[in-house]
């Protein structure tokens, strides 16, 4: 099957607020794949779908051919162990070096003997440059070099599908930078697919194969990068130029001034 992932007609909504609807969605295997949106459009929301957090009201939404919701605890345990995931500021737990963050998984997931755990935490620790820093505790490290960390413990156990929830936040451009091409490097060694789900369209642009957006639950424009920026869809636009008005208005909707202060009128 050459998709990983594959949403069909997937409804959601928390409790009786509909969060997305419709959805359909092919992830391709060995991609990279950006999911970009505004806050609060649902970004989030399918990755916990994916990962088998959350289920949906109705449709469907395989992994490597699985249907996701109808799996039981045991097999989505069993599944999720091909996942990474980089969670949104990717937490590091701060009482443990760096080398026992990267290690937590492998303990978790697997019984290998403590010499090939070793080995396998210092390849991926050497993998994002901080084979050198396997000592030290998160607090001692940078921001930047806090993300790199996270995402050595995301491969950790080579995972075919790897997930990033807003890798970029908070980080100065350089680190952002060398996040991005990190990114796309382990996605291509591992022979991983990547989903990446950011705001920020210069880095996404530039490590991913294919594109969706997302706006109220809806994929409303999707493409290469090369195709989104030349789009002349009004919303995609509005994301990919920065524009601070369009269709995601920069009003939240109500009256208008002029009823505000007394003019009467309509917004
Ligand atoms: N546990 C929850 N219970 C109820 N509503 C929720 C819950 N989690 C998220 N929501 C709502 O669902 C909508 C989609 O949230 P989601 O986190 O998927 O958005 P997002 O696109 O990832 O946004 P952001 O970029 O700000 O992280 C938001 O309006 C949010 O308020």
């Amino acid at each position: 099957m050459p998709n990983i992932v594959e949403i069909r007609d997937l409804h959601f909504g928390y409790g009786d607020r509909p969060i997305l609807s419709g959805l359909r969605m092919d992830f391709p295997r060995g991609k990279v794949i950006a999911v970009m949106g505004g806050s609060g459009s649902g970004k989030t929301t399918i990755l916990r779908l994916i990962g088998g957090q959350l289920r949906p009201q109705s449709g469907s939404l395989t992994v490597d051919g699985q249907n996701v919701p109808d799996l039981n605890t045991s097999d989505l345990y069993l599944l999720r162990r091909k996942m990474g995931m980089l969670f949104q500021n990717g937490a590091l737990f701060t009482d443990m070096t760096v080398f026992d963050n990267v290690a937590f998984p492998l303990h978790e997931h697997t019984n290998l003997p403590e010499e090939l755990i070793r080995d396998l935490v210092l390849l991926k620790l050497n993998a994002v440059g901080l084979r050198n820093a396997a000592r030290l505790k998160p607090a001692e490290i940078s921001g930047g070099m806090a993300r790199r960390v996270a995402l050595a413990r995301a491969i950790a156990l080579d995972p075919a599908l790897i997930m990033y929830d807003e890798p970029f936040a908070g980080l100065d451009p350089i680190s952002m930078g060398v996040t991005a091409n990190l990114i796309r490097k382990l996605n291509d060694a591992l022979g991983s697919t990547s989903i990446l789900v950011s705001h920020d369209v210069n880095e996404s642009f530039g490590i991913a194969d294919y594109v969706y957006f997302l706006s109220e639950g809806k994929i409303v424009a999707q493409g290469t990068p090369d195709e989104m920026r030349a789009s002349q869809d009004p919303y995609v636009k509005q994301f990919v130029h920065a524009e601070a008005d369009g269709p995601v208005p920069f009003h939240y909707p109500g009256r208008s001034l002029a009823e505000d202060v007394g003019l009467g009128g309509q917004q």
